[in-house]
């Protein structure tokens, strides 16, 4: 995909790499906290948020809905208001901005049209309108089931009973969750259809929802039961985000080195806790200690076999990881990545075989077999998770160029400088 974005020399590793490093909080948390405390009965602050795109967006969709999202240092303190059209809200390419905020939208008194970047327009978000609509919201979509959209909110939403398809992201049912105690009769979803991805992000839809006041009852399978009262998001600290953690874990695995992330939680929803397992697998040593987890490489990398529905955001970081193995990898379950920031999978297979490699597509998934990479332009396809990926590779191969290294601002503004910091 060879556009005019500049290219970005990942730097090569002179050897294995030893550095700690402290990551910014996870986006999943910051946006999840950030709606929670903007429909707060009383105002709130998250702590250690993220700052990046994905959550900047969030905060100015929350803003021009009239709720007040101001620095306060590092955090954000919220001043929960009810939201008010008419307004309008940029998505960028946020899947949590696209499918948390329209229903806090259909609570709104007056209009609120939805826009984003053009891939945002791509981006499944039918089975959500459709969802809303039965739950009582007005709906101006053109007939696309897409982006750009309108939402005619009258101040209060019905709610009740709705059954859909989540299998394309699971985003939709945490949307619904989330805004769901302020809906007049509370939300109750049940997910019906092909397998549903990404079911840490559902528990930790639930558990911020809990540690809310709210009440959820997730008894029976796949149903989701959201009891109508406030929501009491006084605090919320955030984690460090362990998606982002992955391709730094990966640069010590395919180094031979050590890194350690500081502040890996104890208990957490994030799926991205799945690496210990997943880099175990692939020839790293892992230990969770108090000062953090400890990735060693062993100088060996391994390719695996692997479902990666629940954690299908980790799949480029994996990818790059088993591009440089020396048996082969075959990632499945993922076929819900083809609507992601890019299709993930079209993307992976072109770029690593791009640089010499051995990776074919399968429908829901891809195939990577041992071969040795040359250097080369790794394309980013304004995906952030592709931009990281090509610099993991780059650390082994030298004469990687990545296009766009700023695509990374998305979920992680300084990963350049911190990556240097971590590689050097
Ligand atoms: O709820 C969330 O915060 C997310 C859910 C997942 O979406 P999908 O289920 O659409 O993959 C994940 O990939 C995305 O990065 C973040
Ligand atoms: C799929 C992702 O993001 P989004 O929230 O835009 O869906 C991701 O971060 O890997």
């Amino acid at each position: 995909m060879p556009n005019s974005a500049p290219l970005w020399p990942a730097p090569t590793a002179a050897g294995p790499v030893d550095a700690t490093v402290s990551l910014p909080g996870s986006k999943s948390m910051t946006n999840r906290a950030l709606v929670l405390a903007a429909l707060s009965e009383t105002p709130g602050v998250v702590r250690r948020p993220l700052r990046s795109r994905d959550t900047e967006l969030m905060a100015a969709a929350l803003r021009s809905l009239g709720i007040g999202v101001v620095e306060s240092g590092a955090d954000w303190a919220v001043t929960p208001a009810p939201p008010r059209g008419p307004a309008s809200v940029d998505v960028g390419n946020a899947g949590t901005v696209m499918r948390f905020v329209p229903p806090l939208a259909a609570l709104a008194d007056g209009d609120v049209s939805f826009d984003g970047d053009p891939r945002a327009r791509e981006r499944p978000v039918g089975p959500l309108l459709e969802a809303l609509r039965s739950l009582g919201a007005d709906i101006d979509d053109g007939g696309r089931g897409a982006l750009p959209l309108v939402i005619r909110g009258r101040g209060r939403l019905r709610g009740g009973s709705v059954t859909l398809d989540a299998s394309g992201s699971s985003q939709f049912v945490s949307a619904l969750l989330l805004s769901g105690p302020r809906f007049a009769e509370g939300v109750e979803v049940r997910h019906e259809g092909g397998p549903l991805p990404s079911r840490p992000h559902l528990d930790m839809t639930v558990e911020m929802l809990r540690a809310a006041g709210v009440r959820v009852d997730t008894s029976r399978p796949d149903t989701w039961r959201v009891a109508p009262g406030p929501i009491k998001a006084d605090e919320f600290v955030v984690e460090p985000d362990l998606s982002n953690a992955a391709p730094f874990l990966a640069a010590a695995l395919v180094t031979g080195g050590r890194v350690t992330v500081r502040d890996w939680p104890r208990h957490t929803t994030q799926p991205g806790d799945a690496l210990r397992d997943l880099f175990a697998s692939m020839g790293g040593e892992v230990t969770l200690e108090a000062d953090g987890l400890t990735l060693r490489g062993t100088g060996r990398i391994r390719g695996i076999d692997a479902d990666l529905r629940a954690v299908g955001e980790l799949t480029p970081t994996i990818a790059a990881v088993a591009a440089l193995a020396d048996t082969p990898s075959r990632l499945t379950g993922i076929s819900h990545l083809r609507r992601h920031e890019t299709d993930r999978i079209a993307a992976l297979v072109r770029e690593i075989n791009a640089l010499g490699g051995d990776a074919e597509e399968l429908a829901d998934g891809l195939v990577i077999r041992p071969r040795p990479l040359r250097g080369g332009v790794f394309a980013s396809y304004d995906d952030h998770r592709m931009a990281t990926s090509g610099a993991v590779i780059g650390l082994a191969v030298p004469g990687v160029e990545v296009e766009d290294i700023a695509t990374t601002g998305k979920t992680l503004p300084d990963f350049p400088e911190l990556w240097s910091r971590v590689v050097a």
